[in-house]
């Protein structure tokens, strides 16, 4: 046998150096393991997307890109759905809307009740709370968790509860648009959206006094909380990994703790008043009700107010559906004079049926908007939609902003926005008309879909509304406003918020001097 010089220094060069071969040995069964783990899926499981890194490469990208890895991988697989692994770990990646619906009404073994559980972390639940949180009743008997889904979707359901959020959140909304005089006042957007659409969350949800409205400084911490919820999640040294989030529930708990104790939530919503008492029949302490009403704070203001300043900045750049929307809109006002001057009163029950373009605009919002993803838990093996097996213990991802931009459903414009696509939709083949219905989920879907949908859709339309209606933007130059770009999107955050805010002049128009501006919300 032949050994060339070259080879032979080569074997001399590992005798001498031992760690060599235990180096090589170390990456060869870290690659035998991988090829393994691949093998480990089933046939019938969804395809695997390989990382170049084994093992821990999906995850460095995920840490890495946050939500905008769902994309990365959209193009480097089409498929309906693909699995990723973190070690043993399986991710499904659900990119088909066929599939995001299947998945959505299999919620008994899709199940959303887990992910709860983890947010346990987020708002430092002990394992008293926690416990509560995660108990599965067997069949036919009742949980916390049962009793919670039951009072948060019975109080924001259609009916007279909603009628009276939707008065109390207009009326405080309708206050800040009643201050605004016939001079140019300058406005931060976003940072005026959000006091407003917070404070009037806060109001609506707990009545007067409440620690939002006594403190406004609790509007940073809610904020705060929601951009790190990922890492509070993770619970991994959170007072280091995510200081604001870690201040922010830590100033939340005490004071909704302190309202609790000098019975102030006889002012309640129905909303609020259902989760505690869901709460207390289950065993929970006021400290963990408290606790947990940041949680609620902020679902219900954190997806509100970007849409909001989205579907201003979308609408307001582009003077033409300023006019057409100001034209359609004008239907549903009614000016009258009251001892004190002019009302003019616009009504939101007819927001749906009279103002097609409108709701166009707030779809193409949603659709452009609400990019973050619904997550879920597999309960047991299962087929999902009689096509693809997924395993017990794996994760699900349906990530809405790929599903909402994708060009094989919305067309090569599907990046823009366009609310005229919403007017035309009939016009579309019957299977492209399916899919856009299929696809369009800013509410998620299942046993978890949004139970705030409809309140959102009134506090958004109706303000939004408004202020096209009986108010001039622009921007502190005079110019028009621009659409700015998106922040970088965190795990766990849903709804994309500017990366910087505008500097605005906002002043009525001539017409609507002096007049007192109100919202017919029905009877309540
Ligand atoms: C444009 C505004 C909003 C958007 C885009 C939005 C979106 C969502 C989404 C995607 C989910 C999770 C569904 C899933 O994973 O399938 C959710 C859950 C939830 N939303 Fe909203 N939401 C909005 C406004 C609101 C408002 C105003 C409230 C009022 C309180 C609210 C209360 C909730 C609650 C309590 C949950 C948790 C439901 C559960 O635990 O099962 N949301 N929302």
């Amino acid at each position: 046998m032949m050994f060339s010089t070259q080879s032979l220094s080569g074997v001399g060069a590992i005798a001498a150096h031992p760690w060599i071969i235990i180096f090589i040995l170390i990456v060869s069964i870290f690659i035998t393991l991988w090829l393994m783990g691949i093998e480990d899926v089933e046939p019938r499981e969804p395809p695997v997307v390989r990382s170049k890194i084994p093992f821990i490469g999906h995850m460095i990208s995920l840490i890495r890109y946050h939500n905008n890895y769902f994309t990365i991988l959209s193009k480097r697989c089409t498929a309906p759905i693909y699995t990723i692994k973190i070690f043993s770990s399986r991710i499904y990646i659900v990119q088909s809307p066929e599939l995001a619906q299947a998945a959505f009404r299999q919620s008994k073994e899709i199940d959303f009740d887990k992910i709860k559980v983890w947010g346990c972390k987020a708002i430092a639940f002990d394992k008293h709370g926690t416990d509560i949180v995660a108990y599965v009743a067997p069949a036919g008997e009742g949980s916390y968790s049962i009793d919670l889904h039951q009072e948060m979707y019975s109080s924001l359901a259609k009916g007279p509860n909603l009628l009276e959020t939707n008065a109390r959140v207009l009326n405080y909304l309708a206050k800040s648009l009643n201050i605004i005089g016939a001079e140019p006042e300058s406005r931060r957007l976003f940072r005026w959206l959000r006091d407003e659409y917070t404070v009037g969350s806060a109001e609506t949800l707990y009545g007067l006094p409440n620690p939002v409205s006594e403190d406004p400084k609790l509007i940073e911490s809610i904020w705060d909380f929601e951009h790190d919820l990922g890492m509070l999640v993770l619970d991994f040294f959170p007072s280091l990994t995510a200081p604001k989030g870690y201040a922010g529930r830590a100033a939340a708990a005490p004071v909704f703790e302190k309202y609790y104790n000098e019975g102030l939530d006889k002012n309640a919503s129905p909303l609020v008043k259902g989760r505690a008492r869901a709460a207390r029949q289950w065993g929970m302490t006021t400290k963990e009700i408290a606790q947990a009403e940041i949680t609620i704070i902020m679902a219900a203001g954190t997806n509100t107010v970007p849409h909001a300043f989205y579907m201003i900045c979308r609408i307001c750049s582009r003077p033409d559906l300023v006019d057409s929307l100001r034209t359609e809109i004008g239907k549903i006002t009614s000016r009258e004079t009251d001892i004190g001057g002019d009302v003019v009163t616009l009504d939101i029950a007819k927001l749906q049926s009279h103002c097609p373009l409108l709701v166009a605009c707030f779809n193409e919002t949603l659709r452009l908007t609400k990019t973050g993803a619904s997550v879920r838990t597999i309960l047991k093996d299962i087929m999902l939609n009689d096509q693809y097996l997924l395993k017990k213990g794996s994760f699900l991802q349906i990530p809405t902003g790929v599903m909402q931009a994708d060009p094989r459903t919305w067309g090569p414009d599907a990046k823009e926005f366009k609310p005229e696509r919403w007017l035309t939709q009939d016009s579309l083949p019957k299977e492209v008309k399916k899919a856009q219905t299929l696809a369009f989920i800013p509410f998620g879907g299942g046993r978890a879909l949004c139970p705030g949908r409809h309140l959102a859709f009134t506090e958004i339309t109706a303000f939004v509304a408004m202020l096209i209606y009986g108010f001039e933007l622009r921007m502190n130059d005079g110019s028009t406003l621009p659409v700015p770009k998106g922040e970088f999107q965190k795990l766990g955050v849903a709804s994309i918020s500017p990366a910087k805010d505008l500097d605005v002049l906002v002043k009525r128009r001539q017409e609507f001097e002096g007049v007192v501006w109100k919202f017919d919300v029905g009877d309540a």
